[in-house]
């Protein structure tokens, strides 16, 4: 998340900016490349004629053409002719294109860029707002979706546990990833809406472009593109730990949503950090008692069912609450209010609440992809599909796994909480864990055999 900050202009600054030049130099070189070949195509049609003109000196009827026109014909026959060559031409060309050029998809896919309306615009800060859009075009089965069954009872849910389109800037040809934000209660993810928490930063061009779209307006994107594969790595555990700051809580939420409903054991702590208390709600922060003010205020409040003027985001979490109670316990602190998590915090978090199942931990097979904290240094937080799966041994009563904590926001908060991320052959990549959890791993070791440690 963080690396998608970073960018462009800065070229190989973040990640996003990484898979964006991935995109501009698939769609810019192919440009090139089909000038190229049509320019080829000319010449060695030209090179054709040329060669065919020459040899056609040798045929005797064209040579007598060449050298002697019949101006004796009468006009249409010297004008019919090339009239039935273009017309021919013509027919031909149209059939070519209508039946031979593949069509772009005009609904959402992972090549090309796929129209959209925007529909809502919601400012939460200054520098932050929520937008739902809805696909020009009316798609029975969207990518990101798995259907209703055929009764009808189930309706149509995500396909993955993480994923994100890209937008796309036209003005200046770049895309940015962003994370689409879960549906709500009673939403049917099957009409193709999206929404997403975006926030505007530096003189970014991505942000600042969507932040002056307005409803009406269009904006054009690509994907999904899936994001670690989570079940795999979670197996039979049931605990996820997702530590999130800013816009960073949507994959969160994306993460807890998936996780809740894959296993009605498991629960997930979400611990979101925001600059402002805008971000949350209109309303002013919630009373604390004055004698004890001072210790409180360091201290993260939690977010319940109740909230009052909730921001577009806040109202989504607490329809998740509602959802799920007290398997999501979601906790906020506020820059501007001076609140943060701190080691306590955290480390609170990773301790099984009464009544979570513990299953225990089996040490991972080195070399596994899901489960060795070792394999991550290298990779990054997007799904490798083809990749072998897990290695580690498996038995009837027992799926491997390990509970995760999941970062995701700024470069900064990663850094600070995780360990900075690693840049490897072009590829912003997981590093090594370090930080703040990296210092708990080292004072409490099973904390690093029980939980692997994601950064997004
Ligand atoms: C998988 C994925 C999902 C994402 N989901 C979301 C999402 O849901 N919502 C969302 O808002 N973003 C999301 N991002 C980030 C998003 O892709 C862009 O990176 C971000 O919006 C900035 O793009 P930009 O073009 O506006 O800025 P850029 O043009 O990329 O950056 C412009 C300048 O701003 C500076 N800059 C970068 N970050 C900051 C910062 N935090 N504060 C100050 N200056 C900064 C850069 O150094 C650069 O100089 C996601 C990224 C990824 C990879």
């Amino acid at each position: 998340m963080a690396s998608r900050m970073r960018l462009f202009a800065a070229g190989l600054s973040s990640r996003s900016s990484q898979r964006s030049s991935i995109i501009f130099h698939q769609t810019k070189p192919l440009r090139w490349a089909s000038v190229s070949r049509a320019t080829c195509r000319e010449v060695s049609t030209h090179q054709k004629l040329s060669t065919s003109a020459s040899t056609s000196t040798t045929s005797p009827t064209r040579r007598h053409y060449s050298e002697r026109p019949n101006f004796d014909a009468p006009i249409q026959a010297r004008v019919l002719p090339p009239i039935i060559l273009l017309g021919l031409l013509l027919v031909s060309g149209t059939g070519y294109y209508f039946f031979a050029t593949p069509t772009r998809p005009d609904t959402l896919n992972e090549r090309f860029f796929a129209p959209y309306t925007i529909t809502a615009r919601e400012a939460i800060s200054p520098t932050s707002f929520v937008i739902t859009i809805v696909p020009h075009t009316h798609n029975p089965s969207h990518p990101y979706l798995l259907p209703s069954d055929s009764s009808g009872s189930a309706p149509a849910r995500w396909r993955h546990p993480l994923w994100s389109v890209e937008f796309k800037q036209p003005e200046v040809q770049i895309s940015r990833h962003y994370t689409p934000l879960p549906p709500l209660n009673g939403e049917d993810p099957a009409d193709g809406t999206l929404r997403f928490y975006i926030r505007t930063v530096g003189d970014g061009e991505m942000s600042h472009y969507l932040a002056r779209r307005g409803v009406g307006q269009d904006v054009h994107l690509r994907g999904p593109h899936v994001g670690f594969e989570l079940t795999e790595r979670l197996g039979d555990k049931s605990r996820v730990v997702f530590l999130a700051g800013g816009t960073g809580v949507v994959p969160g939420m994306q993460a807890a949503k998936a996780v809740l409903e894959a296993n009605q054991n498991a629960r997930v702590d979400l611990l979101w950090a925001v600059r402002s208390r805008e971000e949350v709600q209109r309303a002013a922060p919630p009373p604390t008692s004055t004698w004890r003010f001072w210790q409180e205020k360091k201290s993260p409040s939690e977010l319940g069912l109740e909230i009052q003027e909730p921001s577009p985001v806040a109202r989504h979490l607490s329809d998740m609450k509602a959802t799920y109670g007290d398997r999501l316990r979601i906790q906020v602190v506020v820059d501007k209010e001076g609140t943060k998590f701190q080691d306590k915090d955290i480390k609170n978090a990773l301790i099984a609440a009464p009544g979570t199942p513990s299953s225990a931990v089996i040490p991972s097979t080195p070399g596994c992809r899901f489960h060795d904290q070792m394999m991550h240094i290298g990779a990054t937080e997007f799904a490798a599909l083809e990749a072998p799966g897990c290695l580690c041994p498996s038995s009837e009563d027992s799926v491997p796994g390990k509970n995760l904590l999941i970062i995701s926001g700024p470069d900064g908060f990663i850094e600070h909480y995780a360990g900075q991320k690693l840049w490897l052959t072009g590829h912003q990549t997981q590093g090594p864990v370090g930080g703040v959890i990296g210092r708990l791993q080292r004072q409490e070791p099973q904390l690093a055999q029980d939980w692997l440690v994601l950064k997004m």
